[in-house]
């Protein structure tokens, strides 16, 4: 957000919020600088969906950490005009909740780390960063990373493309979807199979299943669809209540 739209919004707050808003952290402010409200704002505030551009400062969600292995999702609700935090896992009493701030699940630790020091200003120091490669995790995260681009490369084949389709049985199916499997058992080896990563990897599978005429995979792979969409945004988020019609009408005419 613009500097002097943080600037207004601040000095229009409570007094009481105002001091709950200074004293969230900032790393956006420069190291020897004192904090500012544009700073704290950059620093704290959360995307307001996927489009949004400008994020929102929410001062219980903004003590939330990173982790690169989030044991709770967070979820925008426009609907709501909330953002809502989900479970990934059970969580033991007195754990930290961790959500993840951005895209970078999907690189090794030092690319998840170069990528939140650069967007975020901090050097991670969440438990799979710091694991770093001993249990094999930047192996699988690279591998996971193939996969995905395989997968994706699929799909968009049988969505951009009818004619395509038509060449996409046998051999091609059964790669795809092996890769899909491959792909979700390795996130959950790594322990990042929670809703919010998932849902697109059952959506390929999906896509894939539906394309190659396969009505029972394809009606399998979006009830795991609905289940990870569900866990991660709730079950009347727009994406839960699609898939659930989609589901209701029969997976053969979804298209
Ligand atoms: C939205 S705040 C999170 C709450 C903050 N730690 C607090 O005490 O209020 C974001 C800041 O927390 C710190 N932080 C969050 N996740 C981190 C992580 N995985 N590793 C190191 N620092 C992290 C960074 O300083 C970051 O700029």
């Amino acid at each position: 957000m613009h500097r002097l739209a943080v600037q207004r919004a601040y000095d229009s707050m409570h007094e009481d919020t105002r001091s709950a808003f200074m004293d969230l952290s900032s790393s956006c402010d420069g190291i020897g600088r004192g904090k500012t409200p544009r700073g704290i704002y950059d620093t704290n505030a959360f995307r307001l969906g996927d489009a949004d551009r400008t994020g929102g400062l929410f001062l219980t969600i903004a003590r939330m950490n990173h982790s690169c292995r989030p044991n709770v999702n967070h979820y925008w609700s426009s609907s709501l005009q909330m953002t809502l935090v989900f479970a990934s896992r059970d969580i033991a009493a007195g754990e930290e909740l961790r959500t993840t701030y951005g895209p970078s699940e999907w690189l090794n630790t030092k690319g998840r780390r170069e990528f939140l020091c650069e967007r975020f200003a901090f050097d991670c120091n969440c438990e799979m960063c710091v694991e770093g490669n001993d249990l094999g995790g930047d192996k699988r995260m690279e591998a996971i990373r193939s996969l995905q681009e395989a997968i994706a490369l699929s799909s968009s084949l049988v969505v951009d493309g009818g004619a395509l389709s038509s060449k996409w049985g046998g051999d091609s199916t059964v790669a795809a979807l092996e890769s899909v499997e491959r792909c979700l058992a390795l996130m959950n080896e790594q322990g990042i199979d929670g809703g919010a990563f998932t849902k697109s990897i059952y959506h390929r599978g999906y896509a894939i299943c539906d394309a190659a005429g396969d009505d029972a995979g394809a009606r399998s792979y979006l009830v795991s669809e609905l289940r990870a969409v569900r866990d991660s945004e709730g079950v009347y988020s727009p994406n839960a209540m699609e898939i659930e019609r989609v589901l209701n009408r029969g997976v053969c005419q979804a298209g």
